[in-house]
């Protein structure tokens, strides 16, 4: 948060509020991964300390922009996503399992989770990193603030022993979440995820 606010023109006070929310949403990502570790039988413990970058987003719609999009799909390429979006314009869309994209309303008071790239390697396929885009559906001004939790900080992500069996064998070689980041920022990785790069067996094309 001191690098973030650092590239900020920042107030003392707009500071302590950033500091504040850095926090909070950071005990607020722990304490749901621990839930779910535990509902997924892992032992806890794991996320303590691994890092947080924030990012905040003002998209200037015009007339010009409507129909088109502010956020080409994509899948976050960290463990966890904790968005606060805009609390009147609508415009974020979510790609349910038939490959059709739904919007989420605005829903002042919420919070919209989601699971990207690095946690559907360390759940060794289980949890799924949800494509997601911006649509412009009208000319206004948008924001959201996406904190995102990114990885180990030390050591590679990989599926803990209790998720690798017989029946589910470890499917993505370990990698760090830094090696990961780079090659999902080629170009080839534009709009989809680089996870099928790191599946121990890839699929023949
Ligand atoms: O602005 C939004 O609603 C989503 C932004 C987003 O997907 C991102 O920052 O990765
Ligand atoms: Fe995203």
């Amino acid at each position: 948060m001191q690098n973030f606010c650092s590239q900020l023109d920042v107030s003392d006070h707009q500071r302590k509020v950033l500091e504040s929310y850095a926090l909070l949403v950071n005990d607020l990502a722990m304490e749901i991964l621990e839930k779910l570790a535990k509902l997924m039988g892992v032992n806890g413990g794991l996320f303590e300390g691994w890092p947080m970058m924030f990012r905040m987003n003002r998209y200037h719609f015009s007339l010009e922009t409507v129909g088109s999009l502010g956020v080409q799909m994509h899948s976050d390429s960290v463990f966890l996503t904790i968005l606060q979006d805009d609390e009147n314009v609508g415009g974020l869309e979510v790609m349910n399992k038939s490959g059709e994209f739904v919007p989420v309303d605005p829903l002042p008071g919420t919070l919209v989770v989601n699971f990207g790239d690095i946690a559907t390697a360390w759940s060794n396929g289980r949890l799924c990193n949800v494509k997601h885009r911006v649509k412009c559906n009208e000319a206004t001004i948008r924001f959201s603030i996406a904190s995102f939790l990114l990885g180990p900080r030390d050591g590679p992500v990989e599926a803990p022993p209790e998720l690798v069996d017989d029946q589910h064998p470890r499917l993505y070689v370990p990698f760090t979440w830094e090696d990961y980041r780079k090659l999902r920022f080629t170009d080839k990785f534009k709009t989809s995820d680089s996870l099928p790069d790191m599946l121990i067996n890839p699929k023949s094309e």
